[in-house]
């Protein structure tokens, strides 16, 4: 079966069409919906598989990246989307997405009662846009980072520098495996705490991160490709690989609860 992937856009996005060319090309149909009309028709989130939030500058990043997008969420959809989570639907946060789904409260945990972490101003103070090299964690329980060996993803954004409460959130999160993904050392972009480029929540359904794998789902997107040789451009593109890995969990049966 093909999976059925939503993909939630508003005024301001501008990664939606990527995002759901790269979820096609792992395998999956996509729908792209409106906020305002999934805000009328809540139920529609039981018809999907799989849940992508997109780039962008979602109403022109008023008040701060993400917020009025998440706001609008949180007292509107909330519930219909931790009952995704519950139902075992991936979801996806990118850049904007994820800086969402930090304001949302959906990451690092839905169930907490305060917000534990945030995406601020780069540390340089402005938008920075360049390929970069990361790794992700192999501990993490991150479905949409199994497999992937390092590797370079483009980022683009202004307010990526990943924030934590306190020590004990940062401590938290690299004990419950939910650290999915991190800047190479050195290469640490925006001041992200301990080089974080993206998190999962603790049942590793949910990821959002900073870099575009969407941007990258083919070998001959990488700036270096002519000189990478046959194998890179054989292999499959790293950021084609997250969106196969969430094709492939919810195609194994055991992964859905049907509920
Ligand atoms: N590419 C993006 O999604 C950018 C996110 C956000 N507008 C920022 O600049 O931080």
């Amino acid at each position: 079966m093909k999976p059925n992937t939503l993909i939630i856009r508003t005024a301001g996005t501008n990664c939606d069409r990527e995002l759901a060319h790269a979820f096609q090309l792992a395998g999956a149909d996509t729908h792209t919906l409106h906020l305002n009309e999934l805000i009328e028709h809540p139920d529609r989130l039981e018809t999907f598989d799989i849940v992508g939030f997109p780039g962008g500058f979602s109403y022109g990043d008023d008040i701060s990246a993400g917020r009025i997008f998440a706001n609008r969420l949180r007292h509107r959809l909330y519930e219909p989307l931790l009952a995704a989570i519950d139902r075992g639907v991936p979801m996806i946060g990118i850049c904007n997405g994820f800086q969402v789904l930090v304001k949302l409260g959906l990451l690092p945990d839905p169930h907490a009662s305060e917000q534990l972490v945030t995406l601020a101003d780069n540390t340089l103070g402005r938008f920075i846009d360049k390929w970069t090299p990361m790794a992700a964690d192999p501990a993490s329980a991150c479905v949409w980072t199994k497999g992937l060996d390092p590797f370079d993803l483009p980022i683009a954004h202004g307010e990526g520098r990943l924030a934590v409460r306190n020590d004990n959130v940062l401590q938290q999160l690299r004990e419950q495996g939910q650290i999915a993904l991190r800047y190479a050392p050195g290469h640490n972009p925006n001041g992200s705490a301990d080089d974080i480029a993206g998190l999962c929540d603790p049942t590793g359904l949910v990821l959002g991160l900073m870099p575009h794998p969407e941007r990258f789902v083919d070998p001959t997107q990488h700036p270096q490709w002519t000189r990478r040789g046959d194998k890179f451009l054989q292999a499959e593109a790293p950021g084609l690989t997250f969106f196969r890995n969430a094709v492939q969990h919810v195609q194994t049966p055991t992964n859905v609860n049907a509920g």
